[in-house]
């Protein structure tokens, strides 16, 4: 017979720390009276309730109850220096299990100087609430609200910048700077007025002779002050941003407060912290997140400097954007030095034929000796290749900051593109060609097109797609092209489709482009990853080119020459300067063996490793 066990009701008992205990208590005591009426069931819950487990548990909790209470205070704060006291009493001692155990216990290497007992005393000597002074008791009953705030000094700046309300005369806390000290204390705020600061009074003062007060003052810091009545909430997600420009704070005379501004360079991922003011974000830049943050200028108000300067700049035909714009006409302050191509003056000479790469496809494709040439005359001389331009251009262009999320391929994804850019003669060929040798099942370059007939020992397909006039005009008004320029007549290009042609197959792509057809590669479906390959040192260069062979416009190469280096080292420097914001890593090529697997190593990280990606490539709806 099924019957409900019945508890006796009792007086509420409060659940204090032994409340819980106490009810189980009675539940126990039902329940044994219970068995001895026979109820079925009742062996099974009573069992329960006395097991062991059960019963330690509920002094666990007693403790925790009791934990709660009461503040944690250590009994001592050199728990290391009293354990080897004890440990050299023991040695004397009579030798009894327990000495014994004790002993054993306390030698035990986690209990030793270096850990725990070391980090209980760490913990135990450290005076986690400074205690701070009175409140006055003469404050006067009309006055404000007020709020005395006492602040250790330490090393680290306040974090917090003020400002000098010109009509009143009072001083304001303008901006609490993120993970500085004001605002980890969480009692100081962007608004709050100061009255005094450590006893000295600022009403009417400049804003520099209250720093000079800080300044002057050694360990606390006491503010006395009106606190805003309605403080901002940031409510603000966390926003991740590429740096498109450069920026240095101090050059920039519009800057709040200089110091608490924050350099970067184009390039650099940016977490916004802070956005409540329109103008003038925070920002940390990664991958060091525990900094404190720094004033950076906003996306409007870069923006509208970069429309006022294009407006002042004369219309340049056939080009989207070309232009190496100047935040500040005086001081050279943030370069906005952005170029989408699409140049129409200069025909760029472009591939021949493969003359030292015959082997196979994966090898022969793409390896074109007057590819190299044409683009070596270009670097040199200011011109260009024809290449695509992102749909999103302008807009892209226009933005200072590049919104950006972490993208980690799914292996069951397309590869990402990888795509190397470097100075003619730095060894981009070299390092791309030694990758797909190591890895042909795995890595293979785009087979070009080209309108020129095919030789007797070419296959079609193999060292090119041989196509007609007709369809390579097409091709390119149907920006099918990522680059694409004439040599002797003959049109050759590096087409979308022979990419992904490599990359259906389930294969890398890997390209070298010129730096001008970055932004038109940067889509959502090529997703490509960039590396940049520099030139070491000039005397480096001597020393690792000795038996390095430069190409020429003969069918005889030559060794480089100082001139070369030199030229290579101006091209990257300008490379750098223009495009380094669409970087995703730099290889400095010294010795070719480490050049190789770092390159190696690089590819895997960008195919199988998080990575940060236009936040576009993975919401393309939002690409406008
Ligand atoms: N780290 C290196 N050490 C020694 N020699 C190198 C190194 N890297 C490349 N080379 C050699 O330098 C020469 C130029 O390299 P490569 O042809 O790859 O240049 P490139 O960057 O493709 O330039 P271009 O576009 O002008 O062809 C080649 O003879 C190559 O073997």
């Amino acid at each position: 017979m099924i019957r409900s066990i019945e508890v006796e009701p009792s007086a509420p008992t409060a659940l204090n720390e032994n409340g819980l205990s106490t009810i189980l208590a009675m539940v126990v005591e039902g329940v044994r009276l219970s068995v001895s009426r026979d109820i079925n069931g009742a062996d099974l819950l009573y069992s329960l309730l006395n097991a062991p487990w059960l019963q330690s548990l509920l002094k666990v909790y007693a403790c925790l109850q009791q934990y709660l209470t009461r503040r944690a205070t250590p009994f001592l704060p050199s728990a290391s220096a009293l354990s080897q006291e004890v440990i050299s009493d023991l040695r004397t001692a009579s030798p009894s299990p327990e000495v014994k155990e004790l002993h054993r216990l306390l030698r035990k290497p986690h209990m030793q100087a270096s850990a725990l007992l070391s980090a209980h005393d760490t913990v135990a000597q450290k005076d986690y609430e400074p205690i701070l002074p009175p409140l006055p008791d003469n404050l006067p009953d009309e006055e404000e609200a007020m709020r005395i705030v006492c602040l250790v000094k330490n090393k680290q700046t306040l974090g917090a910048t003020i400002k000098r309300n010109e009509v009143t005369g009072e001083i304001v806390v303008a901006r609490v700077i993120h993970g500085g000290l004001a605002d980890r204390s969480g009692l100081l705020y962007a608004g709050d007025k100061l009255v005094e600061v450590n006893g000295v009074a600022v009403h009417g003062l400049e804003p520099e002779q209250v720093i000079q007060v800080l300044a002057r003052s050694a360990g606390n810091i006491v503010f006395k002050l009106v606190p805003i009545s309605d403080r901002p909430v940031n409510t603000q997600t966390m926003l991740y941003v590429r740096a498109m420009t450069n920026y240095c704070p101090q050059q920039d005379p519009a800057i709040p407060c200089a110091d608490a501004g924050m350099t970067f360079q184009k390039g650099d991922i940016l977490e916004i912290v802070d956005q409540t003011d329109a103008h003038w974000w925070q920002a940390r830049k990664l991958p060091n997140t525990s900094s404190c943050a720094g004033l950076i200028p906003s996306s409007s108000l870069l923006k509208r400097k970069q429309r006022e300067i294009w407006w002042s700049q004369p219309l340049q035909p056939h080009e989207c954007i070309k232009s190496t714009i100047f935040f500040s006409e005086e001081d050279d302050m943030i370069t906005i030095d952005e170029r989408c191509v699409e140049t129409g003056r200069s025909s760029m000479l472009y591939a021949m034929e493969s003359f030292n790469c015959m082997h196979n496809n994966c090898v022969s494709a793409g390896f074109r000796r007057s590819m190299r040439l044409c683009r070596r005359k270009s670097q040199g001389s200011q011109q260009s290749c024809y290449t695509r331009c992102a749909s999103s251009c302008s807009s892209s262009v226009a933005s200072p900051y590049e919104d950006v999320v972490r993208y980690h391929r799914h292996p069951e994804d397309g590869h990402r593109l990888i795509v190397l850019v470097g100075s003619s003669g730095v060894g981009v060929n070299e390092l791309r060609k030694r990758l797909i040798e190591i890895n042909p099942k795995n890595v293979q370059g785009p087979v070009p097109h080209t309108t020129r007939p095919s030789k007797s020992y070419e296959e079609v397909g193999r060292e090119y797609h041989f196509v007609s006039k007709e369809t390579f005009e097409h091709m390119v008004y149907n920006h099918r092209f990522l680059e694409y320029g004439e040599y002797k007549r003959h049109l050759y290009g590096t087409s979308i489709e022979s990419i992904n042609a490599v990359l259906q197959s389930g294969k890398i792509c890997i390209i070298d482009m010129e730096p001008q057809g970055l932004q038109g590669v940067r889509t959502h479906e090529l997703k490509p990853f960039i590396i940049f390959i520099k030139p070491p040192s000039s005397n480096r260069m001597r020393e690792t080119r000795k038996n390095a062979q430069i190409i020429t416009d003969y069918y005889v190469n030559r060794p480089f020459k100082d001139e070369d280096f030199q030229e290579m080292e101006e091209n990257t420097k300008k490379m750098e300067a223009q495009y380094r914001q669409f970087f995703d890593h730099v290889i400095v090529n010294e010795n070719l063996q480490d050049s190789c697997v770092q390159l190696l190593s690089t590819v895997r990280r960008a195919q199988d490793e998080p990575q940060w990606v236009p936040a576009t490539w993975l919401r393309p709806a939002a690409q406008s």
